[in-house]
């Protein structure tokens, strides 16, 4: 399929979001929302409470309707694509929602198998040893694939469910806060198996996250969303050079020289 590119003409543009408008009723959300991910990035998506980046996520993997705008994934059009084309673009894709949303009542091998089950008619000894592959792949031991979400630790709920979204080989992946409710080093090993699955797969990564500890060790460029738009994009050497009160305050108030960065920028 067509690669289209952008402005940038040194980067491939696997998502163009243009003119994007989301809301509930008569409030939105979003409105007006542009966004490049280029080919092999880490994007941050940071931005205040509510400002709706779960919501622009729902809403770029056609999870919440669009009232407005287009987007563009690997050159197509998603409103214009036909539902062979769709399902073929979803497949190239995994998401990581918030809390991992694994199904309880399955195991993690299981868990990993659904979108092979739903997307494939791989065979069932196929099924169990491609998820015995991406169970290795993001750090879970063996024994892991037996367990219910409910006998695994915070950390291993994220890797499970990562491994889920790897399940299809995509070539981007969704997360939604990832490294939530995870202590700080289990967040950093995080970072790092994210950043190492880019390297060796070539990922492109769209993370929304609040986490500065990621935005600066992992996150080739960071997008932030204020007011339903894009106020700034760009790598942390830029933003913390912004001088909107939020960002200001997010990437060199008291929070980010406590995590020992933006000090010098102010
Ligand atoms: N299904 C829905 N119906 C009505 N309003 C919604 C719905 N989903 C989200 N919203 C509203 O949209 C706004 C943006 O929500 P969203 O979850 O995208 O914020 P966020 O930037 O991800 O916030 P946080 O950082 O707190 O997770 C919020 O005001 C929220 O209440």
């Amino acid at each position: 399929m067509a690669i289209q590119l952008g402005d940038d003409p040194d980067h491939e543009l696997v998502i163009k979001v243009r003119d994007l408008v989301v809301g509930f009723g008569d409030r939105d959300v979003i409105d007006g929302f542009d966004l490049d991910v280029r080919r092999g990035e880490i994007l941050g998506v940071v931005g205040p409470s509510g400002a709706g980046k779960s919501v622009t996520l729902r809403a770029v993997i056609g999870l919440l309707p669009k009232k407005a705008g287009t987007v563009e994934v690997f050159g197509l059009d998603m409103d214009r694509a036909t539902d062979a084309e769709r399902l073929a673009i979803e497949r190239r894709w995994g998401v990581l929602f918030q809390q991992g949303a694994l199904f309880s009542s399955l195991t993690v091998k299981q868990n990993i198998e659904m979108p092979m089950r739903e997307h494939t008619d791989l065979s069932a000894r196929m099924m169990d040893e491609v998820a015995r592959l991406k169970i290795d792949l993001v750090g879970l031991k063996p024994e892991a694939a037996e367990l219910y979400p409910a006998e695994l630790s915070g950390g291993m709920i994220k890797r499970a469910a990562l491994a889920r979204a790897l399940a299809l080989d995509p070539d981007i992946v969704f997360l939604d806060e990832p490294t939530a409710g995870l202590d700080p080093i289990g967040a950093n090993a995080f970072d790092r198996l994210i950043m190492t699955l880019k390297e060796t797969l070539g990922l492109t990564v769209y993370m929304v996250t609040h986490d500065l500890d990621s935005l600066t060790t992992a996150c080739d460029r960071i997008a932030a969303l204020k007011g339903g738009k894009l106020l700034a994009i760009g790598p942390m050497s830029e933003m913390v050079k912004n001088d909107d009160p939020w960002m200001k305050d997010y990437f060199r108030g008291e929070r980010a020289r406590a995590a020992g960065f933006g000090a010098n920028a102010a």
